[in-house]
């Protein structure tokens, strides 16, 4: 069975991903076990980008086929930001927490019909051989006034989907992969994949 290192030390998309590959005929690998490979500098300005960087990174250092996700939230009232910052909006090792209280704070002054925002995700697989297959996913969002839900991680709690009048982390693992941004890109790789190791 095809090896696929999942590239990433978040431990919310790793559970994403997982979840979503438990279907497909592939053995999904942690960078657990590779406890001696380092973390690359994600210095690339577009999801793609960095998506590619961390795909070939771990690919380098693992010797192993890598399935690596960059991620973020763009807020329209913010000029698109903190897009390709997300992880270190409040500083450079900011926890989840931390980036939530910048954001609410950002928007302090912002009415509701200003706060629409979308989370995008680029996911790149990178084989041993170099062949690379890209895909993409984004969601439809408003940045609400206050936390809710204890689900999903990062900034879900404060993301509000109108149309399910809940937030992100109000949905269970499997209700957010059916609309998120990752689990959107995951059935494109999913079914890219599919084909491809065939
Ligand atoms: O780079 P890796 O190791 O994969 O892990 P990371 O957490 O650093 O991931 P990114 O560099 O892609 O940064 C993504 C940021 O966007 C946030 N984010 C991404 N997907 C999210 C989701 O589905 N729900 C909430 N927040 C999300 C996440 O919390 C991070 O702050
Ligand atoms: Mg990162």
């Amino acid at each position: 069975m095809k090896e696929i290192v999942i590239a990433s030390k978040n431990k919310g998309k790793i559970a994403e991903i997982e979840k979503y590959f438990a279907t497909l005929s592939v053995k999904v690998i942690s960078l657990a076990e590779f406890p001696e490979v380092d973390e690359p500098i994600e210095d690339g300005d577009t999801f793609e980008k960095n998506s590619l960087i961390k795909a070939s990174y771990y690919a380098l250092h693992t010797g192993k086929a890598c399935l690596a996700d960059d991620s973020g939230l763009e807020v329209d009232a913010l000029n698109y930001a903190p897009g390709v910052y997300s992880a270190r909006f409040a500083g450079e090792h900011a926890t989840d927490a931390e980036n939530n209280q910048k954001l609410l704070v950002s928007l302090e002054n912002i009415s509701k019909n200003k706060r629409q925002a979308r989370f995008r995700c680029a996911l790149t697989f990178l084989d041993t051989d170099g062949t690379v297959i890209t895909c993409d996913g984004s969601c439809e969002g408003e940045i609400a006034f206050a936390p809710s839900g204890d689900g999903g991680f990062g900034y879900d709690p404060l993301f509000y989907l109108p149309e399910l009048n809940k937030s992100m982390a109000q949905l269970s693992m499997e209700e957010k992969n059916k609309i998120s941004h990752r689990g959107k890109a995951l059935k494109k790789m999913a079914e890219k994949l599919a084909g491809y190791l065939r």
